[in-house]
């Protein structure tokens, strides 16, 4: 058994890499009285003893070549498991897509964070993204659920974008459905280095608005930066996310800043471009970099014989990417929206 091996090294990481598909469960305690549950590959459940108030899922690996919020969350698993880090909250660590880190691609077959919320039912397809998808639902379900009611519930998605961004962490806030933002969010987020939000206005099958929607957990997508391979990122320009996280784990209770509006640059998504047609292009290049501006009426995208011109004088692009499969999302367009009393 695999347990052993964990107990002494920590490393989750490798073993999860080591199998692609299936682990089978486990668990032990730390000296230190912390419950470890390994649930599946890519999963791995933290109960401390005592009381504890929060329950906190930090995935990564949703995209299995986005490699610094691996190694973030690497790193946190490892401290915990050898009792360098007491935990004073219920944690469940996620690596999405375990196969995808091995062959450093995006996705398998099928973008999984294109899958939650029920998506991954829809249709006759199986393919490995939509077995994983179901299982995470269950596992992200159950350990909302299986604590009494009340809780505070939050979850963090952790990812890197494919291009640079003018503005190099940001985070996506899931479709509240009306209910307010929270101003103690963006603290949070500015305290993990993020000062700039999207927020977004519909629906979505990823894994942070299943989170959202599903648990109302404080959710979020959050970008940390650029896409790297292992090996190649700057480990520095994570510290302090990486700190925060550690404060939210390992602590009954956080202080942040005091809200400042002038601290955040916040934006709402002004529309979604999807690929519907084999010939789509942009007429910018790959260098062009996420919050890239246009001027009303240039040309944004085409698509097929239908092209998108800017409706908005200095309508900013994000996630560009031509080469998404049919019907999925291409582009989001995004303003700049106010901080106002829809904020908490
Ligand atoms: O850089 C890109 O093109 C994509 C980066 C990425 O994976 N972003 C997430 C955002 C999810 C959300 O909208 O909340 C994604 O596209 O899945
Ligand atoms: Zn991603």
């Amino acid at each position: 058994m695999y347990l052993e091996a964990l107990k002494k090294t920590g490393d989750f990481l490798t073993l999860t890499r080591e199998n692609e598909f299936d682990l089978p469960a486990s668990n032990f305690t730390l000296d230190n009285g912390t419950l470890v549950e390994v649930l599946d590959t890519g999963v791995i459940q933290f109960t401390p003893q005592g009381n504890t108030s929060k329950d906190i899922v930090l995935s990564s690996a949703v995209h299995g070549n986005e490699t610094a919020p691996i190694e973030i969350c690497d790193q946190l698993i490892q401290s915990v498991i050898k009792g360098e880090l007491t935990l004073k909250q219920r944690v469940l660590f996620i690596y999405g897509n375990p196969k995808s880190i091995n062959i450093a691609n995006r996705f398998v077959e099928e973008n999984l964070n294109r899958l939650f919320n029920g998506e991954h039912a829809k249709g006759e397809i199986t393919n490995p993204e939509r077995v994983r998808a179901a299982k995470l639902e269950t596992y992200v379900t159950d350990f909302f659920t299986s604590v009494e009611e009340g809780r505070y519930r939050c979850h963090y998605d952790l990812h890197t974008a494919i291009r640079g961004s003018k503005n190099e962490k940001f985070a996506v806030y899931p479709y509240l459905h009306g209910k307010p933002w929270k101003k103690q969010q963006l603290q949070f987020l500015l305290s993990c280095g993020v000062n700039t939000v999207l927020t977004m206005r519909s629906a979505a099958t990823t894994f942070s608005y299943f989170s959202s929607f599903q648990f109302g957990a404080d959710a979020f997508t959050v970008e940390l930066g650029q896409v790297k391979p292992f090996g190649e990122n700057d480990m520095a320009r994570f510290a302090k996310t990486k700190d925060t996280l550690t404060a939210l784990i390992s602590q009954e209770e956080v202080k942040y800043r005091d809200f400042n509006a002038q601290d955040f640059e916040l934006f709402q998504v002004h529309r979604t471009i999807n690929r519907i047609h084999d010939e789509f292009s942009f007429p910018f290049p790959d260098s062009a970099v996420n919050f890239t501006g246009f001027s009303k009426n240039a040309l944004l995208a085409t698509d097929g014989d239908t092209q998108y011109f800017a409706e908005v004088e200095g309508e900013a692009i994000i996630f560009p990417n031509a080469k998404v499969a049919l019907g999925q999302r291409a582009l989001l367009t995004v303003i700049p929206m106010e901080i106002n009393e829809k904020f908490i």
